[in-house]
């Protein structure tokens, strides 16, 4: 079984096996085996605050090991990710030719299902030398690399995150899993982001709004803001983007309830990430999402820029889903 905690202070001793670590302090770091298991680092906070770490932990016993850039941990079911490109001119050629490289790895290990990725851009909303947004030359280099290991952009995608950092390159981690049993959802309201219209860019961005595991009842919440259909609404207005963001889960978590059977509402969150561009819009978000969850869910925000440049906040998650022993048993 796999599970995530986010804290600054619980002692990595006190977890049982890891999988994988993700500091998010003052700095990106390329992703090693030091500790015995992944450990990446992320620029996502000022220097001087507490670092954040994310620890991605399994009961079994887990395995770790490196290959063509990419540091994983696994324990035959589930398997941790991660890799690091440098900051670049240009990053769809490493993009494309990483995330192949990633597939194959999945391929070669027996973990060929892509469950949730992160992706974490610095200056994702410059232009390139090339004249293309860096958010936008990265989809390129995404969809190439998938399409290139086989992937059915519609109906085998993972949950993601696409946004931005404080340091400099990109460095994704991922979860990948062996039998085959994520199922992946769309929001009713939003066109799935691989069928964007090229008005946003060369290629679509490659992700699913949100993907199921159904061993673990957990359920991955894909960065989600202010877009309805494919266009960003309430331009300017961080109430009107927190309004729409948040109704854009609700909507999505009554689709995958009623699509599975199981329950999941705004107070299942075990884990609840918002990202928001400026920082003196951090408390109002804070505000407004612990209106939202109530006051037990561990939140974390970041003030980092997201991936369309009029976008105000992004916010993601891990649910649990509730599922009832007759809906379990595959209703008999
Ligand atoms: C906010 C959106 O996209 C963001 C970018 C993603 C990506 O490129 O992987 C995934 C989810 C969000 O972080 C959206 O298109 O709705």
């Amino acid at each position: 079984m796999i599970d995530v905690a986010v804290s600054t202070d619980t002692p990595l001793r006190d977890y049982g096996g890891i999988l994988g670590v993700v500091e998010f302090g003052g700095q990106s770091r390329n992703p090693d085996l030091t500790a015995g298991y992944p450990t990446v680092g992320i620029a996502m906070r000022e220097q001087r605050e507490q670092p954040v770490r994310e620890v991605w932990t399994s009961a079994s016993e887990v395995t770790s090991g490196a290959r063509d850039g990419i540091v994983y941990g696994h324990d035959g079911t589930h398997l941790f990710g991660t890799f690091r490109l440098p900051g670049a001119e240009a990053y769809r050629e490493a993009t494309r030719s990483v995330y192949r490289r990633t597939m194959t790895l999945l391929h070669d290990l027996g973990y060929p299902h892509l469950v949730r990725m992160w992706n974490h851009i610095a200056d994702i909303n410059h232009t390139n030398a090339g004249g293309l947004e860096v958010y936008r030359d990265f989809c390129q280099g995404r969809a190439e690399g998938l399409e290139e290991a086989g992937t059915d952009m519609s109906a085998g995608l993972p949950a993601a995150t696409g946004i931005g950092s404080r340091g400099d390159g990109v460095v994704v981690y991922f979860i990948a899993e062996r039998s085959g049993a994520p199922l992946h959802f769309e929001n009713p309201r939003q066109v799935p982001a691989h069928r964007y219209p090229r008005e946003y860019g060369p290629r679509s961005p490659s992700f699913a709004r949100a993907t199921l595991l159904p061993s673990s009842e957990k359920l991955f919440l894909s960065g989600t803001a202010s877009i309805i259909g494919h266009r960003s609404t309430h331009v300017g207005d961080l109430d009107g983007q927190c309004d729409t963001t948040l109704e854009n889960i609700r909507l999505l978590l009554a689709s995958v309830s009623e699509k599975t059977g199981g329950k999941v509402e705004m107070d299942s969150f075990t884990m609840l990430k918002a990202y928001v561009r400026h920082e003196s819009d951090v408390p109002h978000v804070r505000r407004r999402l612990r209106e939202e969850v109530g006051p037990l869910v561990p939140l974390e925000l970041f003030n980092v820029d997201i991936c369309r440049s009029e976008l105000l906040l992004e916010i993601e998650g891990v649910l649990t889903m509730k599922f009832s022993d007759e809906v379990r048993g595959g209703g008999s």
